[in-house]
């Protein structure tokens, strides 16, 4: 690494820490495989995402995962020919973490752009775990309709059968389906995975332990079936802001829908449109990044850590 230094490790801290340059210097050996026009598809609303991000932060994490994912298969078929068993394909599983607004599904698509890019893993599915959070009429049974995104607030049991179904290689398996325009589930409506290569979980909670509750025996959690997990990660003054932004982004294009649960605030002038968000975000997002998201950070395999401007500032990829 000439010219740059090394990352840093600690005694203290399980992480490498790499600078934005020092991880960028691992796209030298790999070549870019998105063009300007795939950049801006992947684009949500609002974005700023650029061609250099792309190239410079996921790209080198898309070689990783991929080298990992190869790793894995192998892991796995030394497993099977010590149990003389002929080896089965296991669906390569990643957790994608943070906040809401921090960038989750933006991350999520575009790993699974560049990781269907690469050699071995052509079939890349995502889900995100919102169509596991009970519908609206169960969650005001459970009064806590105002809790949404909180662990409590999801069918936890039904997303880990979901995940373990996936990864055993059953043919396929379906999820429920959220829709943010109606505020939720959407009845009878069902994504269907078949057997991918690669399987993308992003969710709020998908770090969160499992809680051992007297009595149950089961107490898998979701993340016990990831291979690998990235954590997205920002100052929580900027993750705000993002929210805000995306909200009032959001009040010009899908909350103009007459369908949308939203609508009402389609009329709300600016500044008390972002009177509103900040409050959704004080009484519901704030407390569960902080007592939920943010602890489960320090589980994750890598934490990219975003600045203002949603460019990535720090990497850290767990060694041990
Ligand atoms: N890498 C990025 N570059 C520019 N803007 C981004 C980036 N990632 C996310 N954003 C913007 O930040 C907001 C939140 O991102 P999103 O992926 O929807 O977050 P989440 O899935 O965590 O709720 C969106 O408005 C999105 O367009
Ligand atoms: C749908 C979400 C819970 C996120 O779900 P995820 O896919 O991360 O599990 C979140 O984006 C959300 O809408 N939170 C609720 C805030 C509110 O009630 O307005």
């Amino acid at each position: 690494m000439s010219g740059v230094s090394r990352p840093t490790a600690s005694a203290e801290s399980p992480y490498l820490e790499f600078s934005r340059a020092q991880w960028a210097r691992l796209r030298d050996q790999h070549p870019m495989s998105l063009g300007l026009d795939d950049v801006r598809r992947l684009r949500g609303t609002g974005e700023r995402l650029n061609l250099a991000e792309v190239e410079e932060v996921y790209l080198p994490l898309s070689r990783l995962l991929n080298f990992y994912v190869g790793a894995t298969a192998r892991l796995h078929r030394v497993t099977s020919d010590f149990l003389g068993e002929r080896p089965e394909k296991t669906p390569f599983i990643i957790g994608v973490a943070g906040s809401v607004a921090v960038g989750k599904s933006t991350t999520a698509r575009i790993l699974r752009e560049l990781l269907a890019r690469w050699e071995g893993t052509p079939r890349v599915e995502l889900v995100t775990t919102d169509g596991f959070l009970f519908p609206n009429a169960e969650l005001e049974r459970r009064g806590i309709l105002n809790r949404k995104g909180f662990p409590e607030s999801y069918d936890r049991r039904s997303l880990v059968r979901f995940v373990s179904e996936v990864k055993s290689g059953k043919p396929e398996v379906t999820a429920p389906v959220y829709s943010h325009l109606v505020y939720d589930i959407v009845p009878g409506d069902r994504i269907v995975v078949r057997q991918p290569d690669v399987l993308i979980v992003e969710g709020l909670n998908v770090l969160q332990p499992s809680q051992a509750l007297p009595g149950r025996r089961n107490t898998l959690t979701v993340s016990d079936f990831f291979d690998f997990s990235v954590y997205v990660d920002a100052r929580e003054q900027d993750i705000r802001n993002w929210y805000v932004d995306r909200f009032l982004g959001l009040r010009r294009t899908a909350f103009a829908d007459p369908e949308s649960y939203f609508h009402r605030y389609a009329s709300l002038t600016d500044d008390q449109a972002i009177e509103r968000a900040n409050q959704i975000w004080g009484d519901i997002n704030r407390p569960n990044l902080v007592e939920n998201v943010a602890p489960t950070r320090s589980r994750a395999t890598l934490v990219l850590t975003k600045d203002a401007d949603h460019s990535v500032s720090r990497v850290s990829l767990r060694k041990l």
